[in-house]
């Protein structure tokens, strides 16, 4: 069963709840990121879907099969996840085959399938050839494709990844979200991918759970939870941009017309009232126009094709200064004033 749901799920270490009543559900063969800053409570969720740990409180099913509630817990070995770590966790001093080969020999799988079983799955990670290489003769990507290796190997249908790229350089991460991605297609297997990196995150699975404080504070597509964040929190912790006050004029079901420093302009929303508001705007949805909100140029970084530009706004009236991000192709000058107009908005909800 690769379908895995949690209910209620807490862990409780002395005084620190490092998960709190969480219920979420990952569907057969999705590929679920949870994402949240240091300490919210990630590896504690992947160590109890593992077996790892056990639950304070709640349940951990796998299909209609209970895995885990604080009186009964299967062990980990009999759950058929496979876990991929940041740390690679292989034997340096055994040769690549011998590592990856390590499960089906602990299962018995006859002698002459082994080496065969082996062969394809370091073809799957681009280490074909690779066999007898030690272990310590291997880069830091190399060593965590054998450690991915050997957790195909197994056939494992479900399996978690807790932060494996944390510890490679960026090109090589990047590489490795490919073979990540090559690899759920191939496998169709569930996967839990821990990490605390937003952009690995959206562009690796098909659901973004952002986790804060023990908490699962919203789980959706990663175009949800970057276009609709579900609160200030999500919205800052997702993507680049700027959260402004503003004032809701017209509510008007999905589609708000909003006030930010006297200009208006429309705003997608689950639903708001009339009112002040927090008003979420996308560097790439802003630039500079004859008419939009009054704002001062601050400072003015070149990253690549455009310059990201931090603004001020102009709005007195809102009493503590407020800034916006915007990626312009256009030098500006510090102190230059502009006006920005705004191709899309959110009213981020208030919760
Ligand atoms: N074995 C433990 N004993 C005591 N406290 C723990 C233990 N494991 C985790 N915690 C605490 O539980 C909370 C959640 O930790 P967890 O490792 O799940 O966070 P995380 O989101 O994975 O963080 P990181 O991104 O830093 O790995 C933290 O406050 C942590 O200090």
């Amino acid at each position: 069963m690769s379908e895995i749901r949690v209910e209620r799920l807490s862990k409780r270490f002395h005084e620190t709840a490092a998960l709190d009543a969480v219920s979420l559900g990952f569907a057969a063969g999705s590929f679920t990121a949870l994402l949240g800053p240091s300490g919210c409570g990630k590896t504690t969720m992947l160590r109890l879907i593992a077996g790892f740990e056990a639950p304070s409180e709640g349940s951990v099913f796998f299909g209609k099969e209970l895995m885990a509630d604080p009186r009964r817990q299967v062990p980990p070995e009999a759950r058929g996840v496979g876990v991929v770590f940041q740390s690679y966790a292989l034997w340096p001093h055994m040769d690549v085959a011998a590592n990856v080969a390590y499960p089906l020999k602990a299962r018995h799988v006859e002698r002459g399938a082994i080496a065969g079983r082996v062969g394809a799955v370091l073809d799957i990670v681009g280490l074909g050839g690779f066999e007898g290489r030690r272990i310590e003769e291997l880069s830091g990507g190399q060593r965590q494709r054998v450690a991915l290796a050997r957790c195909l190997v197994a056939d494992a249908r479900i399996i978690l990844f807790d932060e494996p790229l944390a510890n490679l350089d960026m090109h090589l991460r990047a590489s490795m979200v490919d073979a990540f991605r090559d690899i759920h297609r191939r496998t169709g297997a569930t996967i839990v991918y821990v990490t605390h990196d937003q952009a690995e995150a959206l562009a690796l699975a098909d659901r973004v759970a952002i986790m804060s404080r023990g908490k699962v504070l919203q789980a959706a597509a990663p175009q949800e939870v970057y276009r609709a964040p579900a609160n200030a929190t999500i919205a800052g912790f997702v993507g680049r941009g700027s959260i402004v006050a503003g004032t809701v004029v017209d509510p008007a079901g999905k589609t708000a017309t909003v006030d930010i420093a006297g200009y208006r302009l429309m705003a997608r929303s689950a639903g708001t009232s009339a009112g002040p508001a927090q008003i979420l705007l996308r560097p790439e949805a802003l630039r500079i126009s004859p008419e939009g909100i009054p704002a001062t140029v601050l400072d003015s970084i070149y990253r690549g094709p455009v310059h990201e530009v931090r603004l001020a706004l102009s709005a007195p009236e809102q009493g503590s200064r407020q800034e916006l991000l915007i990626d312009s192709t256009e030098t500006l000058a510090v102190g230059q004033k502009v006006h920005i107009a705004a191709s899309d908005a959110w009213v981020v909800p208030d919760v």
